[in-house]
């Protein structure tokens, strides 16, 4: 249940956390595909795994669920808001509220503590945490990191820890919606498996709902939802849960 200090969230369970409509983009460079996709509709809570071939669009379409880019025609929302109808500013604040983001490379900064970094994420959403210590401490005991950790500096730590810090910072707003991309790449096999485990329960007690990208197959078996981003382009109706049958671990 959501407590006072979550009164700036969007009402859950209004439509869906993720809804396009006819989405256009298109980069400058002309020899460049770009993206289109009719529809597309993610429930609240759904845990959707991204895949496809290198150049199908996987960043593009993340990079336009976090606002980085704007679609140059056709309709984005998120938590029934018009996303991509908002200003800079405002999907700014947006972003900064509701998503969690956690791309290939963590951007953390590197002579930070572990808390300032998290601190900062925080700050960029107001959100008014009168002790993100503790806040910050029981998420990295969540993700198995020690608490210690808060003090040393980020490029202190190895690419693991790095890797649940920023999943940590991603979470410390309690985000709706949390972007992942390829994100296990540098964990060997039993650090990939427990660090997805852990990903996938945090995400199933705050009822997030995630997007998470990745080429790697065998990490499908994590999610409820599959859905491969040739089958997004060019048809008429795509609802998450509707593209493969439920697959459960
Ligand atoms: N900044 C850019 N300028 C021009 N074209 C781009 C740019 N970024 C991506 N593209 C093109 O857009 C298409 C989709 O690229 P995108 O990076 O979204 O694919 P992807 O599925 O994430 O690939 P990968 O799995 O290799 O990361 C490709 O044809 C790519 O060349």
């Amino acid at each position: 249940m959501k407590n006072e200090a979550d009164s700036n969230k969007a009402a859950p369970n209004q439509g869906n956390a993720i809804a396009l409509n006819d989405v256009n983009y298109h980069y400058a460079d002309a020899n460049s595909s770009g993206l289109h996709i009719p529809t597309w509709k993610v429930n609240y809570g759904d845990r959707v795994f991204l895949h496809g071939h290198s150049g199908s669009g996987k960043t593009t379409l993340l990079n336009l669920l976090a606002g980085v880019l704007t679609p140059q025609s056709g309709e984005l929302s998120l938590l029934g808001k018009p996303f991509s109808a908002l200003s800079a500013r405002q999907r700014d604040k947006f972003r900064a509220q509701h998503i969690g983001v956690v791309f290939q490379q963590f951007n953390l900064i590197p002579y930070l503590s572990v808390l300032k970094n998290i601190e900062l994420a925080t700050y960029f959403a107001k959100a008014g945490k009168t002790n993100i210590t503790d806040a910050a401490e029981a998420l990295l005991t969540g993700l198995n990191l020690p608490a210690t950790i808060l003090q040393q500096p980020a490029n202190a730590l190895s690419v693991g820890q790095q890797q649940r810090v920023a999943i940590a910072r991603a979470l410390i707003n309690k985000p709706e919606i949390l972007l992942v991309d390829e994100p296990t790449s540098a964990l060997d096999a039993a650090a990939r498996d427990a660090f997805m485990t852990i990903l996938i329960d945090m995400c199933k007690q705050h009822n997030t709902t995630l997007i998470f990208v990745s080429h790697d197959m065998y990490l499908k078996k994590f999610f409820e939802t599959s859905v491969e981003m040739s089958s997004l382009k060019g048809s008429s109706l795509k609802q998450s849960s509707l593209i493969q049958p439920a697959e459960t671990k």
